[in-house]
């Protein structure tokens, strides 16, 4: 019989949306990136006896987890019964960079990190659309009604472009330069801004349905200028794609004041991430130098953490 490995680790990152949040709700394209600078790992390793997990917000029987952590376990309990393996016998340890509630994807990216690690402990290779539906699974559980995207872009190396209905392109990633993703401290109000926005295009349908298509173009615009390495482009896209987020109203002062801070500071560009009104910012940086000088200036300003990405950097995939 084939002795498994003692340990195995299985790795992912966040996301962030680049562009073209709040457009994508009315058929408009966004892009999303994998932001490595968040990264996740799941460390298992063989014990007698029952399953443990181990995370930041607990640690004890695999059998007894608290509800934050029920897609966990029944991710594991679905692998393992379709790999004919017993749950029993398994230490699982969680780490994770990527803050919660924040739009960073840090649900798909833990699930993402243990599907890999227990296929890797069960010496089984697994096809990237089998990971996505595994991953599917516990994100039905933690979010209802998962779009797919976040299990896409905390698995991917790419970029991924992507509209409604499953829409999904990955982008060759030729721009170099650094990207800067900096925390508010205040939790994203995604569900009210979409729905403010909802209300806005009733009241004045044109002036907002206008805005909304100049996020698709600028978006269209940042795709190339991600494949055809265009730093600067896409630097002025961010900054004007945060332009039209004020205009219709989902940005507020402290994301406002981190972008102007980020630009005094020499940033190619600016805006706010997700869905807005608290959450996180980005900014992007020609250089190594430059991103951390703009990082150093955000926290002075408010912000309460920062990370940086060397775009094109080698990812886990
Ligand atoms: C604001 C939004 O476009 C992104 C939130 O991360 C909402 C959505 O696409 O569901």
């Amino acid at each position: 019989m084939k002795t498994l490995s003692d340990q195995a680790v299985g790795t992912a990152h966040g996301k962030i949306i680049l562009i073209g949040e709040h457009a994508v709700v009315y058929n408009e394209p966004a892009i999303a990136m994998p932001f490595l600078a968040t990264p996740v790992e799941v460390i298992i390793e063989k014990i007698n006896g029952e399953s443990v997990i181990s995370s930041s917000y607990y640690q004890g029987l695999l059998q007894t987890v608290p509800d934050s952590l029920k897609n966990l376990k029944s991710l594991i309990q679905s692998i393992c019964s379709d790999l004919n393996q017993p749950v029993d016998g398994l230490s699982i340890s969680i780490s994770s960079l990527i803050p919660p509630e924040r739009g960073m994807g840090s649900s798909a990216a833990v699930a993402t990190a243990l599907v890999r690690a227990l296929f890797a402990y069960f010496e089984r290779d697994i096809a990237h659309n089998t990971l996505l539906n595994y991953v599917e699974i516990s994100e039905k559980i933690a979010h209802g009604n998962p779009s797919g995207l976040d299990a896409r872009v905390t698995s991917s190396a790419s970029p991924i472009y992507y509209k409604k209905d499953s829409h999904f392109a990955s982008i060759p990633l030729h721009v170099s330069g650094y990207l800067i993703a900096a925390d508010t401290g205040m939790k994203g109000q995604t569900k009210k801004a979409v729905r403010d926005v909802a209300r806005q295009m009733e009241r004045a349908s044109h002036q907002t349905l206008t805005i909304i298509k100049k996020i698709g173009h600028l978006t269209e615009e940042a795709r190339l200028a991600i494949q055809d390495d265009h730093v600067e482009r896409l630097g002025e896209l961010l900054t004007l794609s945060h332009d039209c987020l004020k205009q219709i109203n989902v940005s507020n002062d402290r994301l406002d004041h981190l972008v102007d801070t980020a630009i005094k500071n020499h940033a190619l560009g600016a805006k706010l991430t997700g869905g807005g009104r608290g959450g996180c910012m980005i900014a992007l940086a020609r250089t190594a130098k430059q991103a951390k000088l703009i990082a150093h200036k955000l926290m002075e300003n408010g912000a309460v953490e920062t990370w940086i990405h060397a775009l094109g950097e080698n990812s886990n995939e």
